[in-house]
């Protein structure tokens, strides 16, 4: 486990007892791990160029992902084939790439639950898929399944805005006998997404996720849900409200994502308003940075050293230095935020917004894993005299965030091709301030 923020001017275990890698023989247990597993419908992203006419021919909402059935994808398919305007194609899928993000953050294991091609060919879209996936995501537990895998035509218009037209192929076709109990048992979280309940009619993956989050809970493994598409949720906000408060730890969105379920415009607010149902909420807000929320213990609770900041709530970042924990294990719960701006001003030249979001998730899910693997090695580490869900302070878990999505937005996939820079293993340095 590489170990996030805090790296190099701080040793790796900010304890009290020894520092266990300065030790001539660590004493490392390697039977240990911390992973995170998710349920994806695995999808190849196939790019194209369009006008905003092409779109509307197509009948597809500028911004957002829908279903298309199999003659609407021949049919666009053809028209991209004829204007040769395909750029790219490569993995995809919201929860693939935030796989494949945490590993190569993490430099660590991640687990991946959807279908696979039975009988997989060089160059066709399976192949593509298992190509661009990080040797650290484990594809061990995919299911096999014969037919198309799903494809997402990831169409980038005349105002650079991407719009999603997913042709499903076998990527609901999960079963729920093919979430092995153990392995979400030994997760340190279990990664959803809003999509895996979207679906036209019944399909599998449908019950495979509901069985995927009930093993979770029983092992008070946290679940992160990532929303998405704002239309999903915008179909029915009480629904997914209900199923927030009844099922998941930590909740991500965007801002539009945000105010489908909230009714909130602005996303601390929306964020606050989230916390009624869940635990850590992680709003991207696009140019405006993002925001975080959660809860800690009175007790444990830690002042800031920034200035304090007013926006929806007043001086809201005061105790962004806590670490986030659950609701539940805090004996006096009370509420933090933080927000931070977009890395160095976002980048000169933005490549690529698409799984900018996923990317800060992906950071997010990296402090958590880093939290139980340090509990693993150090169980009396006072680091762990709370429960806490996060190995940071929400202010460092944002930073750490924030750069990872620059890092996207600076290159063409949505997948990393690789880790952040040595150069920046403090986030302490003054990069933030330039
Ligand atoms: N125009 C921009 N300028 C600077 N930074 C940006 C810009 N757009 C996005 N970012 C950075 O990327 C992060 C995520 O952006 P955004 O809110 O657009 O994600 P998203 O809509 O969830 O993306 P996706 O759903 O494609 O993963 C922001 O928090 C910010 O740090
Ligand atoms: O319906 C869907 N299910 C799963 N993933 C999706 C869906 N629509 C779009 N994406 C994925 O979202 C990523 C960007 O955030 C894209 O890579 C795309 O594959």
């Amino acid at each position: 486990m590489k170990f996030p923020g805090k790296r190099k001017s701080k040793h790796y275990f900010p304890v009290s007892q020894r520092d266990p890698l300065a030790l001539p023989e660590p004493e490392i247990n390697e039977a240990a791990g911390a992973y995170i597993v998710g349920i994806d419908q695995t999808l190849v992203d196939i790019e194209a160029r369009v006008d905003d006419a092409f779109l509307a021919r197509h009948g597809l909402s500028v911004g957002h992902s829908m279903l298309v059935d199999a003659d609407a994808a021949d049919r666009l398919n053809l028209e991209l084939m004829e204007q040769a305007s395909i750029t790219h194609q490569f993995a995809g899928g919201t929860v693939g790439n935030t796989l494949h993000n945490y590993s190569v953050l993490a430099d660590d294991r991640s687990m991946l639950l959807g279908v696979m091609s039975s009988s997989i060919s060089i160059g066709s879209h399976a192949y593509r898929y298992l190509c661009n996936t990080s040797s650290r995501v484990d594809l061990n537990y995919l299911q096999g399944a014969d037919g198309a895998m799903g494809r997402c035509f990831t169409l980038i218009g005349d105002s650079g805005e991407r719009t999603f037209a997913i042709s499903p192929g076998n990527m609901n076709q999960l079963k729920p006998e093919c979430v092995p109990e153990d392995v979400v048992a030994g997760a340190s979280a279990l990664l959803i997404t809003a999509y895996l309940l979207r679906c036209t009619a019944y399909e599998p993956i449908m019950d495979a996720t509901l069985v995927a989050i009930a093993y979770a809970k029983k092992y008070q493994v946290p679940v992160v849900l990532t929303l998405g598409t704002q239309a999903i949720i915008a179909d029915r906000p009480e629904w997914w409200q209900d199923f927030i408060r009844e099922n998941v730890t930590i909740l991500a969105m965007n801002e539009e994502e945000a105010c489908a379920l909230t009714g909130c415009t602005e996303p601390l607010a929306a964020a606050d308003a989230a916390l009624a149902w869940t635990d850590l909420v992680i709003c991207t807000a696009g140019p405006d940075g993002l925001y975080m929320a959660g809860y800690a213990d009175t007790g444990v609770k830690r002042e800031t050293r920034h200035p304090l900041l007013d926006g929806a709530l007043p001086a809201f970042n005061r105790h962004e230095f806590s670490r986030a924990m659950r609701r539940e294990a805090c004996e006096q719960p009370e509420r933090i935020y933080s927000h931070i701006k977009p890395y160095m001003g976002g980048p000169g030249k933005i490549m690529n917004t698409n799984g900018a979001g996923d990317g800060a998730l992906a950071a997010v899910l990296h402090d958590i894993a880093a939290n139980v693997y340090h509990r693993q090695q150090l169980p009396d580490s006072t680091k762990h005299r709370a429960s806490f869900l996060t190995y940071s302070s929400l202010a460092q878990v944002c930073k750490y965030a924030n750069r990872v999505s620059y890092q996207v937005l600076n290159q063409h996939s949505p997948r990393l091709t690789r880790g952040l820079p040595e150069r920046e293993d403090s986030l302490e340095e003054a990069y933030w301030e330039r």
